[in-house]
């Protein structure tokens, strides 16, 4: 049992319920048990009116006013009843505006597609005042059509069109809002719909969508689309681009301003390659007939594999050396050493069948289909290793769903481009791969502004239904709730199946150089990637970098990279070990209805299947770091519709501190400045204990009020902390004896967590900077997550807290907070009330315990520009991410290590240790 638990219980004894502030005195009469305090759940919830909050970021989060409703008119199951996974066609069913373009290829059809947020403004005072105050006009918006949507990516075999426009009709993206060339945000339209296509089938079926669906066709050149789709992924995803060597993605951050010139690879039926020197500036330089259209249709008629998925499957098993012809069975067993070939590479491919009497039955399909999969990489490697030769590029991007993110086909295409090019030139994936063209395609729309996107608008989000989709074409179309949770109850089965480890061989060459095998082949296929590695894009045009960033090109907002298996591993321990809590909370906080529960459930299942998933691949959704992690979580619960698990946690909390603020205040004003400003300080890493994301602090919310625990808290509070720099940060306060105080004239302070964390903590520090003329900015998240306080709910918390105190009152009415909810202040005497620096509140623009400050909302930047102090504070902002940022202005980060391997890693400390670094502006 750690330190703190055991002086917890040791002073738990006769507190009574009744609250004395540790060292600081003073006595209440409040009950503060957590336990007690049943539930106001239901009454909260029926104040929100069944509220509904669409799973987006940034400030275009807003609430609509009821759920989505689920339309089942002539609802069917298409196909055959006894197929595993039938889709299920809910025509009538439609998103909210949506926009579509198409690749219609050989084998298969590309389908992106955009769905809008509903456009009505939130009516936030909040917002309106801070706009006024920071001067925020919305002249970055005005640029785009699109105010916030995401984007979809989805595939179908071009030999099953029909399911194809059946889909298109069921998501009604056939009225998707487009007269002529533009976007129109208004009435869906109702005359003449064009949608815009590329590839052959373009041409080839343009009757069919006119007579089906009365889409007339835009045709779009197929080399512009995939040049125009490749450097948009390029340029505005952030981990588009990877190489893959010997089983290993490593991702790959490509300078937009140093992207070319480059060759662009596409594989799908059959092999384009493209010289690409600048947006809309390229040449098809070559191409192959040999492609994934032979190396499908030549597997099918010689394994009789149904799919492409099995035939993929197959040669994970294969042993190419009975029927390829090796340089070793030319050679007596031996290398030809001379030029550079080892016995085992392959000299003819197929070439042993004609030495054999063998007819084809004697081969096994595993081996043929590994032998194909081997030559026709091999092939594109080579032609694109020339051309690349041919034009002096070093770098040679693939796509086409050949690709299919298959390990073993990367690596043998890597491997290929690596022999030939003697490391000259590098081969590189990418995560859209099969989608260049149809993403091409969809941004020759004219004036919707998304080519204009900056890669921190674009936020990438993987919904639950990712880590099931395995290797089929296409799911049914979800979106709705009900139908997302039967769907995760039905393929449960199919989930577990899918998470099974690809084994890896270890590399073993005989160091001649020529075709070993490479080292990644496994038995099991990793499941589609179209579904897998590719999640919906969202788009939030109000997202900015935060101005304040030293480098933002260097930024990394996570702490800890979870490559690190171990590291990862342990997350995975702590995440799903919180499931079941979380997964209480959660349902409580929607009342505990049947319903509820069975949202519980498929959350539960997601999330599972999501750290399922990421455990065999962490690399699967992009580089992957605890930030993001987190992130999917919270996402998972907005995706079942839990808009606030800790709501009536938060709101207990918040009463419990109120209730004991005004004490403390007095407490605090009876200090001499430098005892002050230490207390002050020590209350804040105190008052973080309140973190419902940590387990540990979960087992003690189990076993104390929360009075007692801060109590406890306040008393673990000898320095030196873990880190500890309040000497220096104190000499930049208050001066000394050569020095001059520094006069702050901004800070903005990032909260954590609701309760005695913002109120006992992190206010009583805002009103310090306020008495000294500093303005406060109290920068909080815009969606809930875990307990953390949320810009709208702050308002409230800072009018309840300025009843009792002058300094918050004044600077919370020049700030815009107090208008009108000020009615009932007790009214104290006006002595402060002359100091009116303004207290803020602004929203962070994401819904996560942790931040990525290369997307902050644009209230959050705008807030930034006269900023001079930044105070981060708790573990998800300043020790999971920001840990090590560097910023323009002076810095200060404070925590509580909640979690002893991150004590152990970053501070070398123990669990519930602090840290108080101070950094001077860099
Ligand atoms: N589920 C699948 N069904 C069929 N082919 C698949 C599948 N998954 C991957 N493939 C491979 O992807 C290839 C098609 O890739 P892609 O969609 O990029 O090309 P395409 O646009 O259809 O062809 P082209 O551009 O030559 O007209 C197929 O030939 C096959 O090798
Ligand atoms: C014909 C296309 C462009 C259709 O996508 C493609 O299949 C392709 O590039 N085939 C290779 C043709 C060649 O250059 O030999
Ligand atoms: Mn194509």
């Amino acid at each position: 049992m750690d330190n703190l638990t055991e002086d917890h219980q040791e002073r738990n004894i006769g507190i009574d319920g009744h609250i004395n502030i540790g060292n600081i005195g003073g006595e209440v009469n409040h009950n503060f048990d957590t336990e007690k305090t049943a539930s106001s759940t239901a009454l909260a919830r029926e104040e929100l009116g069944e509220k509904d909050m669409s799973p987006v970021a940034g400030n275009s989060m807003h609430r609509s006013s009821s759920r989505p409703q689920l339309d089942l008119s002539g609802a069917a199951i298409q196909g055959n009843f006894e197929e595993k996974d039938p889709t299920i066609l809910l025509p009538n069913q439609s998103d909210d505006i949506s926009h579509l373009a198409l690749d219609i290829g050989g084998s298969l059809i590309k389908l992106v597609y955009f769905s809008r947020h509903e456009n009505q403004p939130v009516n936030d005072r909040r917002r309106k005042i801070i706009k006024a105050r920071l001067g925020i006009t919305n002249s970055n918006r005005m640029s785009y059509p699109i105010l916030g949507g995401r984007l979809h990516f989805v595939k179908f075999e071009t030999a099953k069109i029909n399911e194809c426009l059946d889909f298109i009709y069921s998501k009604q993206l056939h009225h998707s809002g487009m007269d002529s060339r533009h976007w129109q945000s208004e009435s869906p339209n109702t005359g003449n719909t064009i949608i815009k296509a590329t590839g052959g089938g373009a041409y080839k079926f343009a009757d069919l969508f006119k007579e089906r669906l009365g889409i007339s066709i835009e045709k779009e050149d197929e080399m512009n689309c995939l040049v125009a789709g490749a450097n948009f992924l390029l340029k505005a995803i952030r981990h588009e681009a990877f190489t893959h060597k010997e089983g290993q993605k490593e991702f790959v951050q490509i300078d937009s301003n140093d992207l070319f010139p480059y060759l662009l690879v596409n594989i799908g039926s059959g092999v384009s390659m493209i010289k690409v020197d600048g947006d809309g500036i390229y040449q098809r330089v070559s191409g192959t007939n040999v492609g994934g259209g032979t190396y499908w249709g030549l597997g099918k008629l010689l394994t009789k594999c149904k799919s492409f998925d099995e035939l993929l499957e197959l040669s994970q098993r294969g042993d190419n050396r009975t029927i390829d012809m090796l340089v070793g069975d030319i050679y007596g067993g031996m290398d030809y050493s001379k030029i550079g070939l080892s016995a085992s590479t392959i000299a003819s491919s197929f070439g042993k069948a004609i030495s054999e009497n063998k007819e084809l039955e004697d081969y096994r399909p595993e081996d043929i289909s590994l032998s194909l999969l081997r030559m026709i990489s091999y092939n594109i490697g080579q032609i694109s290793y020339l051309n690349a030769l041919r034009f002096g590029l070093k770098r040679i991007f693939f796509g086409g769903f050949f690709i299919r993110g298959h390990a073993y086909t990367m690596d043998t295409i890597s491997f290929a481009v690596q022999f030939w090019s003697k490391g000259q030139a590098q081969a590189m994936f990418l995560r859209h791969e099969g989608f260049l063209g149809a993403l091409g395609a969809f941004m020759s729309y004219e004036k919707h502004g998304l080519d204009d996107l900056m890669v921190h608008q674009l936020v990438e989000r993987f919904p639950m239904g990712a880590p099931y989709i395995g290797g089929n074409v296409h799911g049914p179309p979800l979106g709705d709730l009900n139908e997302k949770i039967s769907w995760m109850e039905k393929f449960v089965q199919k989930g577990t199946e899918i998470t099974a480890p690809v084994p890896m061989t270890p590399p073993g060459t005989t160091g001649l150089g020529g075709f070993e095998v490479p080292s990644s082949k496994g038995d099991t296929l990793r499941p589609d990637a179209s579904k897998l590695n590719v999640g919906v894009l969202h788009l939030v045009p109000s997202l900015e970098v935060f101005p304040l960033l030293a480098d933002p090109k260097t930024y990394e907002p996570n702490t800890i990279d979870l490559s690190d298996h171990g590291e990862l591993e342990y997350w995975f321990t702590v995440l799903s070990e919180h499931m079941p809590d979380l997964v209480d909370k959660a349902v409580a906080s929607e009342g505990g209805t049947e319903d509820a529960k069975r949202r519980g459930d498929a959350f539960a299942r997601a999330f599972s299947a999501h750290l399922a998933r990421l455990m065999e691949e962490p690399a699967a959704y992009g580089k992957l770091g605890l930030a993001n992690l987190l992130e999917l979580r919270e996402e998972c619960l907005r995706e079942f519709h839990f808009l606030d698990a800790y709501r009536s946690i938060k709101q207990r909390e918040n009463e419990a501190s109120l209730a004991v603020l005004p004490d403390l205040l007095m407490e605090i004003d009876s200090m001499d400045e430098e005892t002050r400003l230490l207390t002050l300080i020590e209350g804040v890493l105190a008052a973080n204990i309140f973190d419902w994301g940590s387990r540990a602090c979960v087992d003690l919310y189990h076993k104390g009020t929360i009075i007692e625990i801060y109590r406890m808290s306040r008393n673990k509070m000898q320095r030196p902390w873990g880190v500890d720099d309040f000497d220096i940060f104190k000499e930049r306060m208050l001066g000394s004896a050569g020095k001059k105080p520094r006069q702050y004239k901004r800070a903005l302070l990032f909260v954590d967590n609701s309760g005695a964390d913002v109120v006992l903590g992190m206010l009583p520090l805002a009103r310090e900077f306020l008495r000294r003329g500093t303005e406060v900015v109290l920068v909080a998240n815009s969606l809930p997550a875990l307990n953390d306080v949320t810009a709208m709910e702050l308002p409230d918390i800072v009018a309840e807290a300025a009843k009792h105190c002058d300094v918050l009152r004044g600077a919370a009415e020049a700030g815009g907070l107090l208008v009108d909810a000020m009615i009932n202040i007790q009214d104290s005497p006006t002595r402060e009330r002359s100091i009116s620096v303004p207290l803020m509140v602004v929203e962070n623009g994401c819904g996560s315990p942790c931040i990525d400050l290369r997307q902050v909302s644009s209230e959050l930047a705008a807030a930034a520009k006269d900023a001079d102090l930044i105070i981060l504070e708790g573990m998800g902002r300043a020790l999971h991410t920001n840990y090590n940022a560097k910023f323009k202005c002076d810095a200060l980060k404070l925590a509580m290590v909640k979690n002893q391997r991150l004590a152990a890693k970053l501070i070398n400390g123990n669990i519930y240790d602090c840290v108080c670094r101070f950094e001077p502006a860099s």
